[in-house]
């Protein structure tokens, strides 16, 4: 039905001359971009309501989980940590990417390496405490943010702090015009806008979460709820700038066969800050360019929201020069397709 390279015209009814060239990206996973998707002035607008609004740092995994995740990963099991053991141990439990240098770096700089092997044997692992190796790590990325999963700033723009935007609402029913869905599910979508400075990224990862254990872990109905899991059959991303150079969005695997996690982890393919151009499908930055794509795929019997779809991993590339600013929707469903009808008439009814 879709084929890559393709493009279709979708005609908006707000009175826009132009209708919107929708291009085919991808099919695995099943990703488009549509160019102009904003104006300028549009994506201006954003840029000034979320320095309004005010953003905050990102943050990926909080000192306290980080803490509890430093069991030192003996992956061969020889009862000594490599280097290559040693950088995947700092990886899973703070989300930091080092390299071997900087653990060399480390080990002479503290007493973790007590007989400068370049290796961390069981005596040597019981003469630090995981406080100690967070800590140095810590000061570590101070200084060299590269280093970090993800450098960036966010805000959330909700209908609490922007429901008087005429020029939001009316993305939405731009949204809810391109993907096809019913207005109310992108009604209740978040909406967050990005920004990367110099050395800004963020590493590969999913945008929502795999289908195990629904019973324990239904779909989240609000951002940042406990005990559930997203949900986000869909992204949205518009870049709001052009981007002086780099920050492009890198799909590592997009239309490979397989998927080999254990492969991807193990070398450090996750790090798209150091490995942008190794990817499969890069998107330039480019100013009111929109680029959307199933995190899932379609459940046959429900013909709704079914597994996570392992080809969208993705990451956002080093920017180089300049700044980069982006919104990302994320059209959060949940696990049925009768209760996301429902719940279209309840807020319809309720709006009546
Ligand atoms: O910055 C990008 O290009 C990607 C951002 C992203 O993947 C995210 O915010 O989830
Ligand atoms: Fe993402």
């Amino acid at each position: 039905m879709f084929k890559v390279g393709d493009v279709k015209e979708i005609a908006l009814d707000d009175g826009s001359v132009k209708p919107l060239k929708m291009k085919t990206l991808s099919l695995k996973p099943l990703m488009f971009e549509i160019p102009n998707f904003l104006s300028a002035d549009e994506c201006a607008h954003y840029i000034k309501v979320a320095k309004e609004v005010g953003l905050e740092e990102s943050l990926t995994i909080s000192p306290e989980i980080a803490l509890q995740r430093f069991r030192l990963m003996d992956i061969n099991q020889d009862k000594l940590l490599s280097m290559e053991e040693m950088m995947l141990t700092i990886q899973g439990a703070m989300d930091v990417f080092l390299d071997k240098e900087d653990v060399l770096k480390m080990y002479n700089e503290t007493n973790f390496d007590q007989n400068h092997d370049g290796s961390i044997n069981e005596e040597e692992s019981k003469q630090f405490t995981p406080a100690d190796m967070r800590t140095y790590v810590e000061d570590l990325v101070k200084d060299s943010p590269e280093k970090r999963s993800r450098y960036s700033e966010e805000v959330w723009l909700t209908d609490e702090n922007s429901v008087e935007d005429t020029i939001f609402q009316s993305l939405k029913e731009r949204i809810a015009k391109v993907t096809q869905l019913a207005p109310q599910i992108i009604k209740r979508s978040d909406f967050q806008v990005l920004k990367y400075d110099i050395k800004g990224h963020y590493n590969v990862h999913y945008d929502s979460s795999q289908k195990l254990n629904i019973a324990k872990y239904p779909c989240c109905k609000h951002r940042g709820e406990k005990g559930c899991r997203y949900c986000r059959f869909m992204t949205v991303m518009v870049y709001l700038n052009d981007v002086e150079k780099g920050g492009e969005t890198a799909f590592i695997v997009a239309g490979n066969e397989t998927v080999d996690h254990k492969y991807i982890f193990l070398n450090q393919m996750t790090n798209v800050y150091k490995e942008c151009d190794a990817a499969m499908l890069k998107v330039k930055p480019e100013l009111g360019k929109m680029v959307m794509w199933y995190n899932h795929l379609v459940d046959q019997d429900t013909n709704w929201i079914g597994e996570l779809d392992e080809n969208s991993l993705h990451g956002g590339c080093g920017v180089t020069k300049g700044e980069k600013w982006i919104g990302n929707f994320w059209i959060t469903v949940s696990d049925e397709v009768e209760k996301d009808l429902d719940s279209v008439v309840e807020t319809t009814k309720d709006e009546l």
